[in-house]
């Protein structure tokens, strides 16, 4: 039976893309010559005021995950439901309690207003003028956006057009948030203020909330539920943070002023026994353990001084993914 707080519940969740018939290759240039599993038998609860958030490298199936809860396309096999509603057959009625933000913003009309494009949105979703005269000053104040009520959407900043992408998901007062890759083209300030928005959401107003993002650090200040997808199926789902600490080695980066500095910090970082890379005026490394970088340039003594910059690389997300692999993740 499913507990109330369960607000998102998929079971077996599996997506075969067909290939395209041979008669209809001759219309379209991206055929598909062989069956696609986009998502294979995906488990997975949300509950209320529960943020998920679903990492996976390109073509892992997040989009088809999305678009299956939002009744954009239909599963093969297995079920979805949000607070109790099939998302097959109750999409309709899914619409009004659940909020979609697409990942981009050609969805947004360039050349009318922000209240504009939350008014269009809001009648194709059958909600009246009434309504959504009292709704859309709410949720642009929601997302900060008031001040912008007038702007035309080719006027506003990519952080405020997501808040704007954002504030059209908020529209029919959803119980339910499914946002994909809401910080794509967001720069980092804007977006954590986009996440502490969602985050503030998903606490004040018991929010079960589904994010997809390619930034683990993103993810990781979310301080949520992880799903890490692959190939379309499920590597792991709980902690990303525990996960992270456990096995990733960040790269660090130090710029230089010259070559010779290079050199002076390449030598540094020998003598502490961490092995480094050379380039014209940086040098890399991967120090083991959670090392501290401020002791590591510390001890570099003099060379320390011809540090310019010093840029942390995360390790790539599929690195991540495939030692949960090699660890025996899930059904591995
Ligand atoms: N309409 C479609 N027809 C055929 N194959 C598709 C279709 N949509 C997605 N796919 C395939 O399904 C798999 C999953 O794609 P999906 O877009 O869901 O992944 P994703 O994790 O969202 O990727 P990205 O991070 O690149 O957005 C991929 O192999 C993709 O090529």
């Amino acid at each position: 039976m499913r507990d109330d707080d369960d607000v998102i519940v998929l079971s077996g969740l599996t997506k075969l893309y067909e290939p395209t018939p041979k008669w209809m290759r001759v219309f379209s240039r991206s055929h598909l010559r062989t069956t696609v599993r986009a998502l294979d038998g995906v488990d997975l609860v949300v509950r209320a005021g529960e943020i998920c958030a679903v990492v996976g490298p390109n073509g892992a199936g997040k989009t088809t995950m999305f678009r299956i809860m939002v009744g954009l396309t239909s599963a093969t096999t297995g079920t979805g439901s949000i607070l109790g509603l099939d998302v097959e057959k109750d999409s309709e009625q899914i619409r009004q309690v659940v909020g979609w933000m697409p990942s981009e913003d050609r969805s947004l009309l360039m050349r009318a207003t922000s209240f504009e494009n939350l008014q269009l949105h809001g009648r194709l979703q059958g909600m009246n003028r009434k309504e959504l005269a009292a709704r859309i000053p709410h949720v642009l104040d929601i997302v900060n956006l008031e001040p912008q009520t007038h702007t035309v959407v080719a006027g506003l900043s990519a952080g405020m057009r997501a808040r704007l992408r954002l504030a059209r998901a908020l529209l029919p007062g959803p119980r339910a948030l499914i946002l994909d890759e809401p910080t794509g083209p967001v720069d980092p300030i804007a977006a954590y203020g986009l996440l502490t928005l969602i985050m503030d959401l998903a606490k004040q107003e018991r929010l079960a909330v589904m994010i997809s993002s390619h930034r683990l650090e993103e993810i990781e200040a979310l301080q949520s539920h992880a799903l890490l997808l692959d190939g379309g199926k499920v590597r792991y789902s709980g902690d990303l943070q525990s996960l992270r600490h456990e096995w990733e080695r960040p790269q660090l980066e130090l710029e230089t002023t010259d070559h010779q500095s290079a050199l002076a910090v390449l030598a540094g970082l020998q003598a502490q026994g961490i092995e480094a890379e050379i380039g014209e005026a940086s040098v890399r490394c991967r120090p083991a353990g959670q090392a501290e970088v401020g002791a590591i340039v510390m001890r570099l003594g003099p060379a320390a001084a011809n540090v310019t910059h010093i840029r942390e690389i995360p390790m790539p997300l599929r690195d991540l993914i495939a030692q949960v692999y090699a660890r025996g993740g899930n059904d591995a």
